[in-house]
């Protein structure tokens, strides 16, 4: 067999311009790189699975219809504060891998907070990582539909899923009206994303004292772990100008 494959290596290698460095060239070599592709397709798999579990359960795929075109090129900078948050997010989504910060971008409407969320979810999906952005509404009431009877997921396995994603980003913190439950929730999510070294990110009109105070210590502390990005945008609203056709 072995004796087969070096054969085989070898009438292979003739066939290869000079300058062309193959991906192996011994059949140990040849063994773990068929190893390796088979580890990426069943990963390639898993995500995908993961994906579609996510469709059916939120309706929707990992970036709302609004944002699925938005990058960091084509948010428009016209201050400082702009720059600073296109550079800041650009930074964030290029050193993404193996890191476990987490960001908070907080501020005015229509600044672009889910305009570059997006642009970081986008890049990221390039490179193969899953990504969800989910309101707390959203997530609450996918919570409340595993109560109700036929349910097909419990409320463990959804917060289990939305765990697993590389890097989940919460909207609208703030926005309804504070209860206990969306709170525990949200800790849950959270805790559980940061023990299994999962950035989070959120995106909130609210200011960051507002946040601990909603959120309470235990999860905003969680939001400080590694090198975490806190961005404030406190420029006009952009939305007044969006078309809808722009991109
Ligand atoms: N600097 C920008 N360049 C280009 N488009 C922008 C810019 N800022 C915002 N937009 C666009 O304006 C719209 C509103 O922005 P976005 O949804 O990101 O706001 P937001 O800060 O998340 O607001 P909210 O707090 O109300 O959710 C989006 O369509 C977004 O693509």
């Amino acid at each position: 067999m072995v004796k087969k494959a070096t054969d085989l290596l070898s009438r292979v290698r003739r066939h290869i311009p000079d300058g062309i460095r193959p991906a192996f060239t011994t059949p140990e070599e040849w063994h773990q790189w068929q190893l390796e592709q088979g580890r990426q397709r069943s990963q390639a798999l898993a995500r995908e699975n993961q994906a579609m579990k996510m469709q059916r359960t939120f309706k929707r795929s990992g970036i709302r219809e609004l944002h699925i075109n938005c990058s960091f090129d084509n948010y428009l900078v016209e201050c400082e504060g702009q720059a600073l948050a296109l550079a800041r997010a650009r930074k964030y989504a290029d050193e993404f891998e193996g890191n476990i910060a987490s960001f908070v971008f907080s501020g005015k409407p229509g600044t672009g907070k889910n305009h570059l969320a997006a642009a970081i979810c986008n890049a990221l999906l390039l490179h193969g990582k899953s990504v969800l952005i989910i309101t707390v509404a959203d997530i609450m009431s996918a919570m409340k539909g595993t109560f109700s009877e036929g349910a097909e997921t419990t409320e463990e396995r959804l917060i289990e899923d939305l765990s697993r994603v590389d890097l989940l980003v919460i909207d609208e913190i703030g926005v309804q009206t504070e209860s206990r439950y969306e709170k525990v929730i949200i800790n849950q999510i959270v805790d559980r994303r940061s023990s299994s070294k999962r950035p989070t990110g959120m995106l909130t009109n609210l200011n960051i004292n507002e946040m601990n105070q909603l959120l309470g210590e235990r999860v905003m502390d969680r939001m400080r772990l590694g090198n975490s990005l806190w961005v404030i945008f406190n420029w006009d609203s952009h939305r007044s100008r969006v078309t809808g056709k722009e991109y």
